[in-house]
């Protein structure tokens, strides 16, 4: 067996085979069908502790990582999530519904969001979870009116807009001042809201966050962020008698989905992040805060694989050689959305000459439904063949639609050649569950 890629425990045996987790692709594919999301949950863990390594070499340093669970929520991954001790963040009802039916602590989840309805917040409230990252004014007066009914205290963070503009996709950019998340530093909205929340009876305001987009490459963003956070902070800590306890600069580490990515090691950005801090927290004679993560992507996205069956050919003498996969759009809908690239190989031909250019067509009814755009692949690669496309783990199962009433696909989990289904594949029938007839069903079907 050789080593292909850099992704975990992916390999290639003699006969072309991709294996990860020490299974057979292609026994998975057998097994539970296609299209099927893979996840290697080595590779999941391995993450999670450079993360932690990445911390732990500042001694006296006080960190929290919380998974950003938007990136792939479902019972079995909160549960991994859990075991393996990080906090979580959540941005919606579902989301926190979700992570406390898996178990898990409810002190070690933040809420995130920039519209949380009331019934949203209930729900937090209820649980009594850790703390509530408040988004707006509107949020931070209808959290103490709700506090002050309940007689009841939160801890807080509010997310800040810092105006910085990380190098990224424009939909996946979140920092820059015209931005629908967050207090504006700039233009003094982030003051007038820190004024307000200490004057909130029932709001413990521990902290303020920051998250200036996502699949960032360069460190510059972080530490501009941060820069510019502390420059504020030590004017509210002077003016309005603030005390920082946590410094919460989101998630977006970069990681790769093709060759042309070129992410950093996770201790280049956590160095970078954690000696700013300390460098303008000794500048401003500021106490160093806790320092709070919220990686998605850089946690699970390197560790999903998408398996599919490819089926029809068309070839366009002169122009494009496309080839149908059994999925697409519906579930992975970066490519439509971001214009995302995926590399890709055929998972029981991995070791023939790639000889063939061909596009990938999703299964949608959208001309825009193209996996990827140039990929090669063995000119043997076609119908019935195994299709594995990397890096699908973060926004693929999140972002997943019904379109066209195509059901979600099934998730599993590999490890040391185990294979164990988390997520059940839909059925027609589930993709009629919420429907109410207007008239008697067919009993035909
Ligand atoms: C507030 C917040 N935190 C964390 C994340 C996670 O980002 P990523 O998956 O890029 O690490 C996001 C998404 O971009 C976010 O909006
Ligand atoms: N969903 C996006 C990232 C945005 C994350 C949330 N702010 C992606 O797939 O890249």
């Amino acid at each position: 067996m050789g080593r292909i890629a850099v992704f975990g425990t992916q390999e290639i045996n003699r006969d072309g085979h991709l294996y990860i987790g020490g299974i057979d692709t292609n026994d998975l594919a057998g097994e539970f069908g296609t299209p099927l999301y893979v996840y290697d949950t080595a590779l999941i863990k391995d993450k999670i502790n450079q993360f932690k390594k990445a911390f732990d070499k500042h001694e006296g340093l006080n960190w929290q990582i919380a998974y950003a669970s938007k990136a792939f929520s479902t019972l079995a991954m909160i549960q991994l999530v859990n075991e393996q001790g990080l906090s979580l963040d959540v941005v919606s009802g579902g989301e926190l519904f979700t992570a406390l039916k898996a178990g898990m602590d409810p002190e070690r989840i933040h809420f995130h969001g920039n519209n949380k309805s009331e019934s949203e917040l209930a729900m937090a409230l209820d649980a009594r979870i850790g703390a509530v990252i408040v988004d707006n004014r509107d949020e931070l007066e209808l959290l103490e009116r709700m506090c002050t009914e309940r007689d009841q205290q939160i801890a807080i963070l509010l997310r800040v807009t810092p105006g910085i503009e990380a190098h990224t996709h424009e939909f996946i950019m979140t920092g820059q001042d015209d931005s629908k998340f967050g207090f504006n530093l700039a233009n003094g909205t982030a003051q007038q809201a820190v004024k307000q929340a200490l004057q909130a009876a029932h709001l413990q305001l521990i902290g303020i966050h920051a998250h200036i987009g996502s699949q960032i490459f360069e460190t510059n963003g972080f530490t501009g962020a941060i820069r510019v956070m502390l420059k504020h902070v030590n004017q509210w800590t002077r003016e309005l008698g603030f005390a920082l306890n946590v410094l919460n600069v989101g998630g977006g580490f970069g990681i790769r989905y093709t060759e042309k990515d070129r992410p950093l090691p996770i201790t280049s950005y956590i160095d970078a992040i954690v000696e700013t801090a300390e460098e303008e927290c000794a500048r401003y004679r500021l106490p160093m805060p806790a320092l709070w993560i919220e990686p998605g992507r850089s946690i699970v996205g390197e560790a999903g694989t998408s398996l599919y069956t490819v089926g029809a050919a068309k070839t366009i003498p002169g122009i494009r050689n496309y080839l149908s996969i059994d999925g697409g759009m519906a579930d992975n809908i970066r490519p439509s959305l971001y214009q995302a690239e995926y590399q890709a190989i055929c998972a029981n031909r991995a070791l023939e000459p790639k000889t063939n250019k061909v596009a990938i067509a999703g299964k949608c009814c959208e001309s825009g439904d193209i996996l990827i755009k140039e990929l090669m692949l063995p000119e043997t690669c076609s119908s019935g063949d195994l299709l594995a496309v990397f890096s699908t783990g973060a926004y693929g199962y999140s972002m997943a639609s019904h379109y066209n009433r195509i059901a979600n696909p099934a998730v599993v989990f590999v490890e040391n050649g185990e294979a164990t289904l988390v997520v059940r594949r839909e059925s027609y029938e589930d993709l009629i569950r919420c429907d109410v007839p207007l008239k008697n069903l067919s009993p035909n079907i």
